[in-house]
């Protein structure tokens, strides 16, 4: 079952590795227990197929890997090993139970406290909110010290019950005992294959612009104050790049507000880093982060520099060629600074005369072609947050939007009968232009269907976001996603 293994290091991070992109699941699973039982050692054994000659307390962990195969599926076991020491581990422990798949607890067999103090383990474990749905084992390590055993298998296997887990008695030490640690890992990863589909290389790398995440701030967390856009973008484009930010600030001070939404490049980069940096703390606050399905780009205000303002509607992701004619249409893209002033105004006369938020956002889709966002309903909360006055997309840059597939429509109508004025000429027109033409009216056909097909799709996906999106449905929304990356 069993294929190569891997060594210790950094976390290997999902985009860590230039190897092709392959649907390779990831579990993680956590080795915990008091310290000298043996954590490493198993870990060593498992991964490496060694036992380590000398080993070293463990500070904050240390990570390997080994890629298996499971009923012909390739699967990378990802053992973190944590320290025993509470010194060693304190800052680490919410690392350590973050997006865990499995636990791991161990005790040595020749050590009572180390099993007496399990329940603290458990305990830890329970308190970091791990689902009950995460397997989880207990192992007896050090049996080859036979005489020295304190821990009769009656009394483990009577605890490993009454907490529902499954119990190992081995050794790391013993190379006879080789299989049964590898038992330990495999045993949990096929518990773990046979639940539902997990982990981010399963998540489509769908260009999804409108995904955002929300920094949100309550009575414990939020951004600290003194971070700042670029500070922001360090810190969370590890998992994919940020496009557009909008940092909330307060308009008269111009200090941040503690929240946030960022846009990142694809809906993968956006799950990742809610999986990733929920719960942390930057600067002692905790960072509590939201998947929702639009990305809102800040509100113009009076008061804001051109510079940042065409920043804002531009975003600060690198810029990609356009994928097709429609896309080049982004007139905003290299507005001078003076037009855009004009435009400032022609808006907020529109403001006046335009309060519907379906309208504002219909429109911001066609300013923004670059980001496009889909239509929501407005979040009251976002109000309720964000200062200035509400941005109105000017009609002017509708008409635009819809003159130029005006246009490109006459010219590709154009083209069609050019086409077949060239064919009408020929003199011999036999069966099998005849055939060529009838399979270019049917592709012709085909493709309008499907575009149909395709914006009918997307009209209804929008239609059931915006009538379950209120001002918290983000979390419905943000575990759906999760049933969907996570089994
Ligand atoms: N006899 C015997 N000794 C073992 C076995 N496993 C580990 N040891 C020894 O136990 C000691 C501690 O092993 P580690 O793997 O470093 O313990 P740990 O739990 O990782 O310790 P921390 O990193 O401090 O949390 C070392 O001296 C190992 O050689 C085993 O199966 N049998």
């Amino acid at each position: 079952m069993a294929a190569a293994a891997g060594g210790g290091g950094r976390p290997p991070g999902p985009d860590s590795s230039l190897e092709p992109y392959v649907q390779t699941r990831i579990f993680k699973i956590i080795v915990i227990g008091d310290s000298n039982v043996g954590k490493t050692c198993l870990t060593f054994r498992f991964c490496g197929g060694t036992f380590p000659d000398k080993t070293e307390a463990t500070i904050g962990v240390d990570f390997r890997e080994k890629t298996v195969e499971i009923e012909g599926e390739r699967i990378k076991v990802q053992v973190w090993d944590t320290a025993g020491q509470e010194r060693f581990r304190k800052s680490m422990v919410e690392h350590y139970y973050r997006n865990v798949h499995a636990v791991v607890f161990v005790y040595d067999v020749t050590k009572m406290t180390s099993f007496t103090n399990l329940k603290m383990w458990i305990e830890e474990c329970n308190g970091h909110a791990v689902p009950p749905l995460v397997p989880k084992v207990l192992v007896g390590n050090k049996c080859d010290l036979k005489d020295l055993i304190q821990v009769p298998s009656s009394m483990a296997l009577k605890f490993a019950d009454a907490h529902n887990m499954l119990l190992f008695e081995t050794s790391a030490k013993d190379p006879k005992e080789s299989q049964n640690v590898e038992s330990i890992f495999m045993c949990l990863a096929c518990r773990l294959k046979a639940q539902k589909s997990l982990l981010y290389r399963d998540v489509e790398r769908r260009p999804g612009r409108g995904h955002r995440l929300e920094l949100t701030r309550d009575a414990n967390g939020g951004l600290p104050y003194e971070l700042t856009e670029g500070d922001v973008i360090c810190v969370f484009s590890q998992y994919g790049e940020v496009v557009n930010i909008n940092l909330v600030r307060d308009k008269k001070t111009g200090k941040s507000k503690g929240f946030c939404f960022l846009c990142y490049e694809d809906q993968r980069s956006t799950i990742l880093a809610v999986d990733n940096f929920n719960g942390i703390k930057i600067k002692g606050r905790t960072i509590r982060v939201d998947h929702v399905a639009n990305y809102r780009p800040p509100k113009d205000s009076d008061d804001l520099d051109e510079v940042t303002k065409t920043l804002h509607a531009k975003g600060c992701g690198v810029k990609t060629p356009p994928h097709s004619s429609s896309d080049s249409l982004s007139e905003d893209d290299d507005v001078p600074a003076k037009k855009q002033k004009d435009k400032e105004k022609s808006r907020q006369e529109r403001q006046k005369q335009s309060s519907q938020s379906v309208k504002r956002a219909a429109s911001a889709e066609e300013a923004y072609p670059r980001i496009k966002i889909k239509k929501e309903k407005e979040d009251p909360a976002y109000d309720r947050y964000a200062s200035g006055s509400h941005q109105s997309w000017n009609g002017s840059e509708r008409k635009h939007a819809s003159r130029m597939q005006r246009e490109e429509e006459e010219q590709r109508h154009q083209r069609q009968s050019e086409r077949r004025g060239e064919k009408s000429s020929q003199e011999h027109r036999g069966q099998n232009s005849l055939r060529e033409e009838r399979e270019e009216t049917g592709r012709k056909s085909e493709r309008h269907s499907s575009r149909r097909e395709e914006s009918e799709g997307t009209r209804s996906r929008d239609q059931r976001e915006s009538s379950t999106r209120e001002p918290h449905s983000r979390h419905r929304e943000r575990g759906s996603t999760r049933d969907s990356s996570h089994y």
